[in-house]
């Protein structure tokens, strides 16, 4: 054994091997970087680690994940990552947990047994849950994620260091709905309607009144065809008749196109869309002529090479092949609900076709399948080099941290293209934001009209979605009004959950000012919340805002359709407060931390989540704050390394600091 680690002995010195010997690491995630880790670990001495994934491997993650072969697809991560490594260094202890780190088996208790918890993860969600956990049991972590050829290591320290949630975690990338329902100018914009279009087809029915993408759901549902003020359109039951795919492709890109082009101003500045009609189309000769790709038919879809773009025709064909397969598909497994997979080819193919369609109506370049599924997909591409660098800088960090050096920890930034002919910028750590309502306890403030909303739509949109909380439970003075979570509830105790989730809010003495105290157990994570009654985000309120607004706009020459559609979308605004959590807070001071607007109709939230990468075209005015408190951070630790480093590397620290939380991998 002493010769196996002889050279890392004489490297780091048989004390601080020792305690790399002796310590309990906890590795979450066991992907791109997971792999890296704990290769690095195992051949580094590390002898005691707990590896959690929930995943399994699939073929995509073979060209970087190495732990990982062809006859392991779809086994379990952690246990093949734990087989693979410990053919490197049989000596060494490996737990593998196939498993949710957010699931309640992976809770305080378990996370208290560790001396440094390791994240390797892909989503912020999971991120943030292991940050509080680490948080409350005061465990060290070292932070990690990749984007290409970018990446970044950072550790934190409760009380020592900023915590994952220090800072405002970046905007998600999210369009104005009105963009992709009534304006797209670009491809991604018809690729998220398409996903949209898939949900509202083939996903959960909606119980709700969603009218954003179509109202095919009426359609569906009634079998109405009428189109509000809009002429009726008689052809699309003849269409009907026909059956499903040509009566859907008639309403969505015949019907509806014609309901925007005759909407009043859209069209002043820019080309309208075209309206089309499927037999003009199926009949084109021009198209026939054009036909190069073998025969249309069953084999379509899966046998044109992906990145060959398909001609407009070839889209149509294969937009009314994958409906039809579809349908098929949901009949024959009784009607379940099917979720959006970029790696299911039928629903890729559907995605394809129907926001190719769409772009060729709006005179917007068409994609390859290719194209689209990196696009609809999220898909940053992952390089097995960053991934191998930044799983050597975790080990840096680890070693600093069981020696106990803490004030040598930095945060290191790997760049695409090198600066001052370096690649790595390691930069001291950010202390604690005191205003940070994870590691503070501070509390905060939510706005919103709480004779309307629901605590149903509250705990959805404000606790789970924006404040990252698993299974929150809720009380108000010392009743418990809500508990989350299916653990130990009965039938009945289930039942009544989802009647208090229709309540409003004030009907739970959640009116004005009052104080809600949000605990959840499995993150041991508690906060109190600041209701603030406000009719702000009130429909008619909304709208006469919109109606000044507009005016004053007409009057400076000013387009203001995209912003007020976003207008539209908010029911609530959280605002951070600096002071400390008390019991009763009774006064509401104005520091604003973090706002997030989120629209009342889930659905009709036109935001892309896969892996927490989406996409943004314009930064909705209530974010603007968000972006300021982002920038001013970045300034100050700008001020702060300007002592340290070069001034001409000042201005990559700065996009550095960005990176955080964009980071995939
Ligand atoms: N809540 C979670 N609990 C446990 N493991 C998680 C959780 N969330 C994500 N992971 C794991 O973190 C790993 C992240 O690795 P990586 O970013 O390489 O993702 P991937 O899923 O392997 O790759 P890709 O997303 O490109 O297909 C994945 O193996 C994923 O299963
Ligand atoms: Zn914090």
């Amino acid at each position: 054994m002493s010769e196996r680690y002889s050279h890392i002995i004489e490297v780091l010195g048989q004390s601080t091997f020792d305690k790399i010997q002796t310590c309990k690491i906890l590795v979450v995630g066991a992907g791109g970087i997971g792999c890296e880790l704990l290769k690095n670990l195992v051949l580094t001495g590390f002898k005691n680690i707990d590896i959690i994934d929930l995943d399994t491997i699939d073929i995509s993650n073979l060209n970087r994940q190495f732990l990982f072969r062809k006859q392991h697809i779809g086994m379990s991560k952690a246990k093949i990552a734990k087989e693979s490594v410990l053919k490197y260094n049989e000596l060494v202890n490996i737990t593998a947990h196939h498993g949710d780190v957010k699931s309640i088996e992976f809770g305080s208790e378990f996370f208290k047994k560790f001396d440094l918890v390791m994240n390797a993860l892909d989503n912020i969600s999971a991120r943030r849950h292991v940050n509080r956990l680490c948080l409350s049991v005061d465990v060290p972590m070292i932070e990690s994620g990749s984007a290409g050829y970018l990446g970044q290591v950072s550790v934190i320290r409760k009380g020592i260091t900023e915590c994952f949630e220090c800072q405002p975690i970046a905007v998600p990338k999210q369009f104005a709905v009105c963009t992709i329902r009534t304006n797209p100018s670009a491809p991604i914009h018809c690729i998220v309607w398409a996903k949209m279009l898939f949900g509202k087809l083939f996903g959960p029915k909606d119980d709700g009144d969603s009218s954003s993408l179509t109202d095919l759901d009426n359609d569906i549902i009634h079998g109405t065809e009428e189109l509000g003020n809009i002429k009726r359109d008689e052809k699309l039951s003849i269409e009907k008749e026909k059956g499903f795919n040509r009566w859907v492709f008639h309403k969505i890109f015949h019907t509806d196109i014609e309901t925007l082009i005759h909407m009043p101003d859209l069209w002043k500045d820019k080309q309208p869309p075209t309206s089309l009609l499927l037999d003009e189309i199926l009949t084109s000769k021009q198209e026939q002529d054009k036909k190069e790709v073998e025969k249309i038919g069953d084999q379509l879809i899966f046998t044109l090479p992906d990145q060959k773009q398909w001609s407009f025709k070839e889209n149509v064909e294969v937009f009314l092949d994958c409906l039809e397969k579809l349908k098929q598909q949901q009949l024959q497994q009784n009607g379940k609900p099917m979720t959006w997979d970029k790696d299911d080819e039928l629903a890729l193919s559907f995605v394809c076709s129907a926001s190719n369609i769409r772009s060729n109506i709006f005179g917007i370049p068409m994609k390859s399948r290719f194209d689209v599924k990196s696009m609809a997909g999220n898909i940053i591409p992952a390089i097995a080099t960053t991934n191998a660098v930044i799983g050597g800088l975790i080990v840096i960090e680890a070693i600093k941290i069981v020696d106990g050096r803490f004030d040598q920890c930095r945060s290191t930034y790997l760049y695409q293209l090198p600066s001052g002919k370096r690649l790595l910028m390691p930069v001291e750590i950010e202390p604690q934001n005191p205003k940070c309502f994870v590691c503070n306890r501070s509390f905060i403030t939510c706005r919103l009209n709480t004779e309307k909303i629901t605590i149903g739509q509250f705990i959805d949109q404000v606790l789970k979605k924006t404040l990252a909380l698993n299974e929150p439970i809720l009380t108000v003075g010392t009743d418990i009004i809500y508990e989350g979570g299916d653990q130990d509830l009965s039938k009945e105790e289930i039942e009544q959950r989802s009647k208090i989730e229709k309540k409003t809010l004030a009907t739970h003495r959640l009116t004005n000012d009052t104080s809600l105290i949000v605990e959840d157990y499995n993150q041991d994570f508690q906060v109190t919340i600041n209701i603030q009654h406000t009719t702000d985000f009130d429909e008619d309120v909304k709208k006469l805002k919109k109606q000044k607004q507009k005016e004053i706009d007409e009057k400076e020459g000013k387009t203001t359709l995209e912003k007020e559609k976003e207008e539209d979308d908010k029911f609530f605004e959280i605002i951070g407060k600096s002071t400390i959590q008390t019991s009763q807070p009774t006064t509401t001071t104005t520091t604003t931390t973090t706002t997030s607007t989120i629209d009342t109709n889930n659905k009709d939230s036109v935001v892309e989540d896969d892996d927490d990468f989406m996409f943004i075209e314009d930064i909705p005015s209530a974010t603007t704050t968000t972006t300021t408190t982002n920038t001013n951070a970045t300034e100050s630790t700008t001020n702060k390394k300007r002592k340290e480093i070069d001034t001409d590397e000042s201005e990559d620290l700065e996009s550095s600091k960005k990176l955080k939380s964009n980071l995939q991998d």
